[in-house]
């Protein structure tokens, strides 16, 4: 803290050898007036800033006077005098002489810091959070260079949209300059052909200057819709490159929202307000070209009145897009309760839990409803400023351009073309100033779903590896991993164990030990933090991503069925499938049955997320769907939990005994069917504690005879019972 005011000490003393001094170094070689004030200011602008600059790279600075804050204070001390200087020259000549002598007093150096300070003063109270602007604004720049950027690719087609926009533009200048011409020809009563040819040419300009807006209106507004379906896609593309890390970090609601209200607010607000801003910005080109030829003085003096009435939306559009910011936040939480509540239908209606999620997307709602309140005060308050800077504005001009007339400097015909000029040139003003806070709006959307498509996966990328012969010989080498949620708690510590070719090996354990965990892995959703996983003696990662996910086939405990056919659902991911082939592997999974029993047979729908189908059902719909891609790693996570024993010793007659001989990973809480595993592997608090054959581990009498003791007390129990009820 220190450092920083020694440094802002610093400034100030070389802010005012500045000002006491560098009007004697210059005045030899610049006379004084107003373009030594300017020279002068200029100088003293450009030394302040990179001060500034300096400072805020190198020392930390306190909330309130982060870089911007230091930025707006330079350019007020510094714009100030010259500002002070050339208005009053324009407005009262006879006093500008006397200001034009007062650079160096100390009266006007400490008085220009004074009202720097209350403005900075003012700034604070109006948006505290200034080292949240920090790094906005910082990002903002980014921002709006990004999305610009995405415009890159129609290069060709804003040329054209420019073109038009030109001709338009310059069509539009008609109206008043004929308008003028005709007062003067009123005025001196010249040839009436002079009136005539006058409103020809006229109506000619106007109408040509129509017809160019419509094409180029056209072209822009087909340009934009591709522009927003391109985003889309991207943003889309980008999510699902991510790792399962990100999905378990962020929420649905969180990633719909981006790709949905997000990317619309943004290309939305992008479309009208470019538009907004290529339209306003040419005509005001040439509007200032139509006046500084009609009148400099004038022109100046509306430059002037600009510099000043910009600052207000500045400061005004970076609280409003704070709070647009907070808004999609807020609504994304909302939707995601929404989509929590209806994805998880049935568990809210069997706990009677409707009223509970209503009050809890009633209280997020009124959160947004209390951050759009203020919006809308934000964004009132905004259009009001803008308003009375634009009025303010009028008033200005008008006052001078009646002064000029009367002083002769301008004719009747020219003032009225100015006048009309000025008119469009303040409207043009105020539709800029009015749009600002949505381009920060739009910056601001953009924010997140940029973060979305620049996001980096953290796993490594999938390799080319595809060999033609698979042996599915499996290593998991000391392998340690921590979920990353969880980072203190491993899930998995120093495991080692092998798959092999053609055999059933059982993860057998208590919950929480582990075994799902080993089946992400080995589904490449997570990477291991320590030891290695190697396929045929390779890396997992050094795999080709389709021909892996083709080889390595899961069936978990609750698998998803999607909303389309159950023949659809088998061949998932596969295409052009044979209904015969379907059928046969639908019978090894004991699925052919009950789906022939269906009106449709195979062409029934599975209805939304499965819905249709029963727990069991739905199971032996997974496992046809992973034995219809002839896996050569088969893992079964508690994929038999739902069946009935008559219907689970069929499957194990068929998979189990593996004819294709695949390398089979069996995960199951039922103990029974794990004898038929030619290896099992006992886990306990992410560790592998046993491993052996059935008889061998029982023989042990150690965590696996534990296990089995446990669930045979259970059915004995439950045996007695039912018999002394009988
Ligand atoms: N996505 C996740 N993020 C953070 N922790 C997780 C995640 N998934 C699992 N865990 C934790 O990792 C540990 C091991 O879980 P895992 O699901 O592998 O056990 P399990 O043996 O399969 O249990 P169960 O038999 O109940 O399915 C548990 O403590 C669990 O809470």
């Amino acid at each position: 803290m220190m450092n920083s005011l020694w440094s802002l000490t610093c400034l100030f003393g070389v802010d005012l050898l500045i000002f006491r001094h560098l009007e004697s170094l210059l005045n030899g070689f610049i006379p004084l007036g107003f373009l030594l004030v300017w020279v002068m200011s200029l100088f003293r602008l450009t030394v302040l800033i990179l001060g500034a600059h300096v400072i805020s790279q190198n020392f930390k600075l306190p909330s309130w006077l982060q870089r911007d804050t230091l930025l707006i204070f330079c350019a007020v001390l510094s714009l100030l005098v010259p500002t002070c200087v050339t208005f009053t020259d324009l407005l009262l000549p006879q006093t500008s002489a006397k200001l034009l002598y007062s650079w160096g007093r100390m009266d006007l150096f400490l008085s220009s810091y004074l009202l720097t300070l209350i403005s900075g003063v003012i700034r604070y109270q109006l948006f505290p959070s200034s080292e949240d602007d920090e790094d906005e604004s910082g990002s903002s720049s980014g921002s709006l260079w990004r999305l610009i950027k995405l415009l890159r690719s129609y290069v060709g087609r804003f040329m054209v949209v420019a073109v038009f926009l030109v001709l338009s533009s310059w069509g539009e200048m008609a109206l008043p300059s004929y308008t003028g011409r005709m007062t003067d020809w009123i005025q001196s009563k010249e040839d009436s052909s002079v009136f005539r040819n006058a409103i020809i040419m006229m109506s000619i300009i106007t109408l040509s200057s129509a017809l160019t807006e419509f094409f180029c209106d056209c072209i822009y507004n087909v340009t934009m819709s591709l522009v927003h379906t391109q985003t889309q896609e991207q943003v889309l593309r980008s999510v699902l490159r991510q790792d399962v890390t990100f999905f378990d970090t962020e929420s649905t609601g969180d990633i719909t929202s981006r790709i949905t209200s997000d990317i619309t607010a943004m290309s939305e607000s992008l479309s009208h307000n470019l538009s907004l801003l290529m339209w306003y910005l040419m005509r005001l080109i040439f509007l200032v070209i139509y006046m500084v030829s009609l009148s400099p003085k004038l022109t100046v003096f509306t430059m002037l009145c600009l510099l000043i009435i910009t600052l207000v939306p500045q400061l005004s559009g970076s609280f409003y897009q704070n709070l647009a910011r907070k808004v999609q936040e807020s609504l994304s939480k909302v939707n995601q309760v929404a989509l929590e509540t209806f994805s998880n239908m049935k568990t809210v209606r069997s706990f009677a839990n409707e009223e509970g999620q209503c009050l809890r997307h009633e209280a997020r709602l009124h959160d947004t409803y209390q951050l759009h309140k203020m919006e809308s005060l934000a964004y009132a308050f905004n259009g009001l400023a803008n308003s009375l800077s634009g009025l303010a504005l009028k008033v200005g001009i008008l006052y001078f351009g009646g002064r000029l007339v009367t002083e002769g400097e301008v004719s009747g015909g020219e003032l009225v073309s100015f006048v009309m000029y000025e008119l469009q040139f303040t409207s043009a003003v105020e539709v800029l100033l009015r749009m600002y806070p949505d381009v920060r709006k739009a910056v601001g959307s953009s924010e997140k779903v940029f973060e979305y498509m620049d996001r980096i996966p953290q796993m490594p990328l999938p390799g080319s590896l595809q060999p033609a012969n698979l042996h599915g010989y499996v290593q998991f080498r000391n392998v340690t991993f921590s979920y990353s949620r969880r980072p203190d708690q491993p899930a998995l510590q120093d495991v080692s164990f092998e798959l092999r070719p053609g055999q059933v090996t059982a993860l057998v354990g208590p919950c929480d030990a582990g075994k799902s965990t080993v089946v992400q892995l080995l589904l490449r959703f997570y990477e291991p933090q320590n030891g290695e996983i190697l396929l045929d003696g390779r890396s997992l990662f050094e795999y080709d991503n389709k021909y892996y996910c083709k080889k390595v086939s899961v069936v978990s405990q609750e698998p998803v069925i999607t909303a389309r056919s159950l023949k659809d659902n088998i061949c998932y991911g596969l295409e052009n499938l044979p209904l015969a082939s379907v059928k046969k592997v639908a019978v090894s999974a004991s699925a052919d049955g009950f789906i022939s029993e269906k009106e449709d047979g195979y062409d029934t729908g599975a209805g939304e997320k499965g819905g249709l189908l029963s727990g069991g059902q739905k199971q032996r719909i997974a496992l046809a769907r992973a034995l219809m891609r002839e896996p050569k790693i088969l893992i079964l996570d508690d994929a038999t939990s739902s069946l009935d024993t008559e219907t689970e010793l069929k499957i194990q007659s068929t998979v189990l005994n593996n004819p294709e001989k695949c390398t089979i990973l069996l995960i199951s809480h039922r103990m029974n069917i794990l004898e038929k595993a030619d290896h099992i592997l006992v886990m306990e608090g992410g560790q592998i504690k046993e491993s052996g054959k059935h008889q061998e581990l029982l023989d042990k009498k150690g965590s696996y005879w534990k296990l089995w003791e446990k669930q045979h007390s259970i059915f004995q129990k439950d045996d007695g019972e039912k018999a002394k009820s009988l």
